[in-house]
């Protein structure tokens, strides 16, 4: 047997999925009745907030002021990098025009969406990383209207980071309201914005659920699951940094799940004894977070070839994957299900989660088989037009009518032959 499991997931208990869609509707029907007096009549019972849903200029600059100047220096060098990352990933689609036969000529456009909402996190942790992924790829796309939401924290409203991370993004306008109520004054363009033409980013199960439920009329990134992280490791591998690797990517919480695929199994062995240390050193609650997410969830496997680790990897579909082996070049180009791909140990998902560049709003639950992450492209239309000129009439009307008949469409074909230069006698209103 050339792949064998060392540590499998003891599992999580079941959830109540039709709970969270239940309560979400009935949500979503209030707000969409009753407007912004249901919103904030959500964010008064579920957030305790009382204050003014739309953020004033005044209370941005104060937050500016209020954040100290090492961090804002460090949330300008991850934004400046995102930022960057996104208007090249923006060159990289191009508009374009083909002549398909003399004087048949047809093209794409490129055209950003009108409006974005932006869900940026609030809970546990302060998701400054998550409002710059998500705004700053949707400037780079040059969506006209940009609108961030954010539970309030206490009664401070949105963390000073945050709201400084939202600014600096390029936000337009930032509501304070959290989970259903937020999502909904977005795609609903409560608080005077325009109703959200896709609205994107991470949450809970109930923002999740809400842009579930909105999508059609509205688009969204992805319906977004618990994060998870996979690890490849030869034996060029650090165990400890291995292990940091895993636990650091646990703290996300008991439902994120890690896991190792290994050359080896000493080093698979030495990352299993070294984890708990790990975990232990973590403070709470994070420190159980990260014990229940490895003791549920984590799996390390050993396989003999880096051909059998490929293709356990691309099983997993993992949301971030992580090579720490020889031989990078062959690793990205054998890979292929994954969001965001990390290459040897000089790297690691916080940089990616935080910094380096790509966005972090990625598939995850398996979903990396069939799509990439949040990137520029996703607030990009590629629309296509064609125009057609006389010397180019005669045969494609002619093809065209006659594939409607073969399909027993007589409207579709009379419309095709109109264009045509002398109108036959088919073209006699029948009756
Ligand atoms: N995949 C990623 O890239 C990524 C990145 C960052 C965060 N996240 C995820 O974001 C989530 C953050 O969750 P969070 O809860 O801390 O913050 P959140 O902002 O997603 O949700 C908070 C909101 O949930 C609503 N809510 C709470 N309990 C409710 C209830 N019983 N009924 C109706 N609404 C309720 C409240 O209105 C509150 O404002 C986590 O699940 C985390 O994994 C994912
Ligand atoms: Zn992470």
């Amino acid at each position: 047997m050339t792949i064998r499991q060392i540590k499998a997931a003891s599992g999580l208990p079941p959830q109540a999925a039709q709970d969270t869609a239940d309560t979400v509707q009935v949500m979503l029907a209030r707000i969409r009745a009753g407007g912004e007096d249901a919103a904030r009549d959500y964010a008064q019972r579920l957030d305790g907030w009382d204050g003014p849903a739309l953020v004033q200029p005044e209370a941005i600059a104060r937050a500016c002021d209020a954040v100290p100047e090492g961090l804002k220096a460090d949330i300008r060098y991850a934004h400046d990098n995102i930022r960057r990352f996104a208007e090249a990933q923006r060159a990289t689609l191009t508009e374009m025009e083909v002549e398909l036969r003399p004087g048949l000529f047809a093209g794409q456009r490129v055209i950003p969406v009108g409006s974005v909402g932006a869900y940026v996190p609030g809970g546990r942790y302060a998701h400054i990383a998550s409002a710059l992924m998500t705004i700053a790829s949707a400037r780079a796309a040059g969506v006209a209207q940009i609108t961030a939401c954010s539970p309030p924290r206490g009664d401070q409203g949105i963390p000073a980071p945050i709201l400084y991370a939202m600014h600096l993004a390029g936000a337009d306008r930032i509501l304070c309201m959290g989970g259903v109520q937020g999502v909904a004054a977005m795609a609903f363009g409560l608080f005077g914005g325009r109703p959200a033409d896709i609205l994107v980013g991470p949450g809970n199960q109930y923002v999740a659920e809400a842009k579930r439920q909105l999508f059609g009329p509205v688009g969204i990134d992805m319906v977004a699951g618990p994060t998870d992280s996979l690890i490849l490791a030869d034996d060029s591998a650090d165990a400890l940094t291995v292990a940091w690797d895993l636990v650091g990517q646990a703290e996300h919480g008991a439902n994120s799940p890690v896991w190792l695929v290994a050359s080896d199994a000493a080093l698979a062995e030495a990352v299993m004894e070294h984890v708990p240390i790990c975990i232990a050193a973590l403070p709470e609650p994070n420190r159980t977070a990260a014990r229940d997410a490895w003791e549920a969830l984590g799996e390390v496997w050993v396989c003999d070839t880096p051909e059998d680790m490929a293709q356990k990897a691309d099983e997993f579909a993992p949301e971030h994957l992580h090579v720490q082996a020889r031989d990078l070049d062959w690793w990205q180009g054998r890979l292929r299900n994954y969001g965001s791909l990390f290459l040897g140990a000089n790297t690691t998902v916080p940089f990616g989660d935080k910094a380096a560049g790509p966005n972090h709003v990625l598939p995850t639950s398996g979903a990396a088989r069939h799509t990439g992450g949040l990137s520029v492209l996703k607030y990009l239309k590629t629309v296509t037009w064609q125009r057609v000129e006389d010397r180019a009439l005669p045969e494609l009307a002619r093809v065209s009518a006659s594939i409607s008949r073969h399909e027993g469409m007589e409207g579709h074909a009379r419309s095709a032959e109109m264009r045509l230069p002398r109108p036959p006698s088919t073209l006699k209103a029948v009756g």
